[in-house]
């Protein structure tokens, strides 16, 4: 177990923040929440120069005559004091107090920015060179580390990067969640976050892309090749839809899965095999994507793995070089063909086909088997996913005489309804994506489970009658995506008044946003909260990634 800062020592570096922007803030999610899932760090954390001042720099802004304000292409000196959403970095105008978001700033640097954008109160910038490095600096271990835009943090040490992610986390719910000081007992609300123990090869699915050019950073752009030389299979280039980084190898996912990458890269180019990369811009190529997926063997525990190649157009004889050859590494079980015609990114197949071996791989989680198709959801880190789940459990405290209804609110395939039915009288839950909810009743009856029905249905859009279709729940538990809970939602929960909520959520922003509706309530819209906050434990579930898991328990006050 690694050593975290205390949540109370976080806080204190923070004076109270002004209410404006979170004014704004509530008032427009009243009508959907979706939008803020798009504000950026400093809005979400509240980064203008009143909202993350500390005492040192009221002291310097109270010697201030006129308010600072770089302007657009200025170069600056600043220090990265903290990071923010996305895992920018959350930094100073050095000796102004003026706040910036900068990407890939790390803790204690100091650097030279050039201005890119003003956005209210703060601006951004893009780092141009390091004055002096971050605070806990290690070697990054993967060659692209510096590009890819997966692992941000991986130069900066682990107990760094979850201290950073912990003040977060704590920020946001007392700022944004205003749980102020003058709540007592925030410091035993407010948990150390959860390591993983594993910090690579975590995780257990991967999409790379085909790309017809493969993108090069400034310093390597006369390396520059034309041709299937240049072809590209690996991540997009970030914030670039159509540029695609070279990646031989990731350290994030499984050895099988790298073997698997490493086979396909040795090969695909070969002018012989006929196979052209998809071109993002020009709709023209057959490669769209490589998917690889990691569960295991549920007799014998070794880990078997499924490739999925994405293309264009269903051209079997020419995929079956790649099948061969794939289809050789012995953790192989699964290689399924998803055929996407249409121009977007995404995987998911019009029509999926079946190239070698099975249809589905399998993954054990808390006692349980579950079956993963190509495109079925998965929580991508089994091995937290087993810590994050027994965190549930323990959170819903279940009396296990099954006497109990439990509602899983965005259920996705149905793992955590179905973790909990075993203690439970019945499990109902609700998801917008048919083939989760198809899913989640397959997984139910592989696992012998009776006691659950799976609803789908738009939890953003539900009516008067939500609620008549199950009884009340002694245990609702919510695990909404990145925006968040919607109004209605809000609105029905405060109405239904179960007396435990478990909020599980992968935004800690729209989690602190909504915590603060159940349990404050809503002036805007005069509705009052009646939920008391018993503990907020942030988990880390994807090291090296700006990604936080919270597991938030509620009780009716
Ligand atoms: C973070 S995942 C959680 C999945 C599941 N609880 C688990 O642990 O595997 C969020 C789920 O909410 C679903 N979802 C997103 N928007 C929704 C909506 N408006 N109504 C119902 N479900 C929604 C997504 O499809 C996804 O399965």
């Amino acid at each position: 177990m690694l050593a975290t800062a205390p949540a109370h020592a976080l806080r204190l570096r923070y004076v109270v923040p002004t209410r404006t922007w979170l004014h704004k803030f509530r008032c427009s999610s009243s009508s959907s929440a979706v939008p803020l899932a798009h504000l950026s760090a400093s809005e979400l954390s509240g980064g203008n120069n009143n909202t993350l001042k500390t005492s040192e720099d009221k002291n310097n802004s109270e010697k201030k005559t006129a308010p600072y304000y770089p302007k657009r292409g200025q170069t600056v000196e600043l220090v990265c004091e903290s990071l923010g959403f996305k895992g920018k970095g959350i930094c100073k105008v050095d000796g102004t107090g003026f706040v910036v978001m900068c990407d890939r700033a790390l803790p204690g640097e100091r650097f030279l920015g050039r201005v890119t954008r003003r956005k209210g109160s703060y601006a951004e910038v893009t780092k141009i060179k390091t004055l002096t490095p971050h605070r806990d600096l290690v070697e990054a271990p993967c060659e692209y580390a510096s590009y890819c835009g997966g692992c941000k943090a991986q130069n900066l040490s682990y107990e760094a990067q979850l201290r950073a992610k912990e003040e977060q986390v704590h920020e946001l719910i007392t700022h944004v969640g205003r749980f102020s000081d003058n709540n007592p007992g925030l410091e035993t609300v407010l948990k150390p976050i959860v390591p993983c123990d594993i910090q690579f090869n975590y995780r257990n699915k991967m999409e790379f892309s085909f790309g017809p050019q493969r993108w090069l950073p400034v310093e390597m752009l006369h390396e520059r090749e034309d041709g299937p030389v240049s072809f590209a299979l690996g991540l997009h280039a970030p914030g670039f839809f159509d540029k695609v980084l070279n990646v031989d190898k990731c350290l994030l996912q499984s050895e099988p899965a790298n073997m698997v990458l490493a086979a396909v890269q040795d090969c695909w180019r070969d002018p012989q095999l006929s196979l052209s990369p998809y071109n993002a811009r020009s709709h023209a190529g057959f490669l769209k994507h490589l998917m690889l997926r990691t569960g295991r063997n549920v007799e014998t525990g070794s880990q078997e793995l499924m490739v999925n190649f994405v293309t264009s157009s269903y051209k079997p004889e020419l995929l079956k070089p790649l099948v061969d050859k794939v289809s050789s590494i012995p953790e192989v079980v699964s290689i399924m063909n998803n055929v996407n015609s249409s121009v977007g990114n995404t995987s998911v197949g019009e029509q999926e086909y079946t190239l070698y071996g099975k249809e589905t791989i399998a993954e054990v989680l808390r006692g349980l088997t579950f079956q993963i198709s190509a495109n079925s959801f998965f929580q991508t880190n089994t091995h937290q996913a087993e810590v994050l789940y027994k965190l549930i459990e323990e959170c819903a405290g279940l009396k296990g005489d099954g006497s109990e209804v439990v509602l899983d609110l965005f259920c996705g395939t149905g793992t955590i309804g179905l973790t909990l039915a075993r203690r439970a009288k019945h499990v109902y839950g609700y998801e917008v994506v048919p083939q989760a909810v198809t899913d989640a009743h397959k997984n139910a009856q592989i696992n012998g489970i009776e006691n659950a029905t799976f609803i789908q249905g738009d939890l953003n859009k539900i009516g008067e009658d939500f609620g008549s279709n199950f009884p009340k729940p002694d245990i609702v538990i919510s695990d909404p995506n990145r925006p968040g809970m919607h109004m209605k939602l809000i609105k029905f929960l405060l109405n239904l008044k179960s007396p435990r909520i478990i909020y599980v959520s992968c935004n800690p922003a729209t989690c602190a946003r909504d915590l603060d509706y159940l349990c404050h309530g809503v002036e805007e819209k005069n509705i009052k909260g009646c939920y008391k906050l018993m503990s907020v434990q942030p988990v880390d579930m994807f090291p090296h990634t700006p990604h936080i898991e919270c597991v938030c328990l509620l009780e009716l006050s």
